[in-house]
């Protein structure tokens, strides 16, 4: 992709998006209708929070996290502030950026590193956003650490993992620095939190104090989305003066003809409240990491209360008979670029009666107008679904799970064994309520307990590589084809703070296959008991017993010291548990 910083002539101009919604096109319409006769672009602009909770808690909590809606605004008055630090964090000599942070600190930095390429005046950017030693050593391995600068992004200031990170390599790059560390550190987060005072007490560099009414998925076009784009060499004025034309044409200067975010959230709601309600994203190649950052905005907001819409992003595009009639297919693309195989199999499947919508952007600028767009259309589908899309009340039980075994790891040196293993063959064991005389017939009574509608998600608490990728596409494949279900995948703890929510907040409909392995080679925390694999470990079973706890139908299935080729393993039995 040549020249991407360089604005084709396009310049806010919104990204056409078409919508074939087929039989469903008259009960959107009808509901768009009815938004309209209540003026709803004018109270959604207003923050008329009773457009979607009626309890007077959740509209003070609703009104309080509306700050995103013009964000991108008060961003480009900060534009030169940001290309001022960058300009130092050169002069100082720094040539690589780690940035680390969960969920919505680091989604968009993931989604404008793999979109873009790196810009001439930009510097090489690595993300951290696992506990998983093996890819926190790789990431400390292939950096030159004396001169990497370390964003910590927090909006909170106290996720454990972040904080984690930080320590960790503040105490690796004093090894080498001695008092100067705090040079290399720079903090995002918000005035006031705790995190302030120990960045300050640490001599930071930096710290970027973001919004406090701009919440973490909903951040993107904030500082913890830009400062890591201007530092990777993003013309970051650009993206966000095409974000504000995408603002306008949401109607923030009154009400408007045709509102992009208005339309695909009406048309979302309407279609989730009707029984399809899987997003399943198909976007190109070089759109891979898109899916990340939708997952997390759209399960995070909408998965609750027995609700919701499932995010089904990275899963293998097939022909019409592989799919249930809970699909609505979400294209974001390029509109030069014609991906034939992709586009070819959507309109077969549009042909089928399922819905389609595709979005064509006219390069990776456009990337803000849609985070934008995304943001207004996930927020009006929790106003059609009447939920609160800002708050994520299940997330919490799964950290305080974690936090309890952690108090048991300090007490007694170890977690605690809470499962008796079901099955256990070629290294590879299997923990469940159903059983099986092997796993061959353990993994057919576990899907035999799937229905239409239902969905499996794949919780990879592994070190990622391109062959544990291949492997857990084709696991999704081959469920797919054997038990026409949805299929979702994420590594741990990452979908912890993303889809995390809609697992335990959303419909029972998932079945949850946890992947664990050992940690031969762990690392140890500083100035704390236990080492990153253990931390690792109990956010796994910490989820785990949140899942339990609302009767999720699980399985976890530790694979032992070499997970690609336990992930074997677990392929070949399902292969022979047709
Ligand atoms: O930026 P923070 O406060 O560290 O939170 C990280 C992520 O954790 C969550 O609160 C949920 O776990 C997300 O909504 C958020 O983006």
């Amino acid at each position: 992709m040549a020249n991407q910083n360089q604005p084709a002539n396009t310049a806010a101009v919104v990204p056409a998006a078409t919508l074939h919604l087929g039989r469903y096109q008259a009960d959107i319409d009808a509901k768009l209708q009815e938004f309209n006769v209540k003026n709803f672009t004018e109270g959604f602009w207003n923050k008329e929070a009773s457009l979607w909770v009626q309890d007077a808690q959740a509209q003070q909590n609703l009104r309080s996290f509306m700050g995103w809606l013009r964000v991108a605004e008060t961003m480009l008055e900060a534009v030169p502030e940001i290309e001022q630090f960058v300009q130092e964090a050169k002069q100082a000599g720094f040539k690589h950026v780690v940035v680390m942070g969960m969920g919505g600190s680091t989604m968009a930095p993931i989604v404008f590193k793999s979109s873009f390429e790196q810009g001439p005046n930009g510097l090489p950017m690595s993300v951290l956003d696992t506990t998983d030693p093996g890819t926190v050593r790789q990431i400390e391995e292939s950096v030159p650490l004396a001169d990497t600068l370390f964003i910590v992004a927090s909006k909170s200031g106290t996720t454990a993992e972040p904080l984690a990170f930080g320590d960790y390599f503040y105490d690796r790059v004093r090894q080498l620095k001695g008092d100067k560390v705090g040079e290399n550190f720079v903090a995002i987060t918000d005035p006031g939190s705790k995190f302030v005072e120990q960045a300050t007490r640490e001599g930071y560099r930096r710290i970027f104090l973001n919004f406090a009414e701009v919440g973490g998925r909903f951040s993107a076009l904030s500082y913890f989305g830009l400062v890591p784009a201007a530092l990777y060499g993003i013309n970051i004025r650009e993206v966000l003066e095409r974000s504000v034309a995408m603002m306008q044409a949401c109607g923030s200067n009154g009400p408007v003809e045709q509102n992009p975010g208005l339309e695909l959230g009406v048309a979302l709601g309407v279609l989730a409240q009707q029984g399809r309600d899987k997003l399943t994203l198909i976007v190109p190649e070089s759109l891979s990491d898109l899916g990340l950052w939708l997952e997390q905005l759209i399960a995070e907001s909408t998965g609750k209360e027995g609700k919701g819409i499932l995010p089904v992003a990275g899963e293998p595009a097939g022909e019409p008979e592989l799919y249930g009639h809970d699909r609505v297919f979400v294209y974001v693309g390029y509109r030069n670029q014609p991906d034939q195989e992709n586009r070819q199999k959507l309109e077969r499947l549009e042909q089928a009666g399922h819905p389609v919508i595709t979005i064509l952007m006219n390069d990776p600028l456009d990337l803000g107008q849609e985070f934008f767009r995304w943001e207004v259309a996930t927020a009006v589908a929790s106003a059609v679904l009447e939920i609160n899309p800002f708050d994520q009340p299940n997330v919490q039980e799964s950290k305080t799970a974690t936090d309890r075994l952690m108090k048991v790891v300090q007490e007694q040196g170890k977690l605690p064994q809470t499962e008796e293993p079901k099955v256990q063959e070629q290294g590879v064991t299997y923990y469940t309520k159903v059983s099986g005389g092997n796993a061959a017939e353990l993994l057919k009574a576990f899907f035999g307990q799937a229905k239409a509608g239902d969905f499996l998600n794949i919780q990879a608490y592994l070190t990622e590589t391109p062959g544990l990728n291949e492997s857990l596409q084709q696991l999704r494949a081959q469920v797919q084809q054997q038990h026409h279900i949805a299929t979702t995948s994420g590594y741990g703890p990452r979908f912890l703070h993303s889809t995390g929510q809609y697992h335990k907040g959303g419909p029972d409909t998932g079945l949850f296959i946890q992947f664990t392995v050992d940690h031969p080679q762990d690392l140890q925390l500083p100035g704390r008991s236990y080492t990153f694999g253990t931390f690792k470990n109990a956010q796994a079973q910490g989820d785990l017993e949140a899942l339990q706890n609302y009767n999720r139908r699980t399985l976890r299935i530790h694979l032992g010291n070499d997970a690609e080729q336990g992930l074997h393993t677990v392929l070949a039995a399902l292969g022979a548990a047709k």
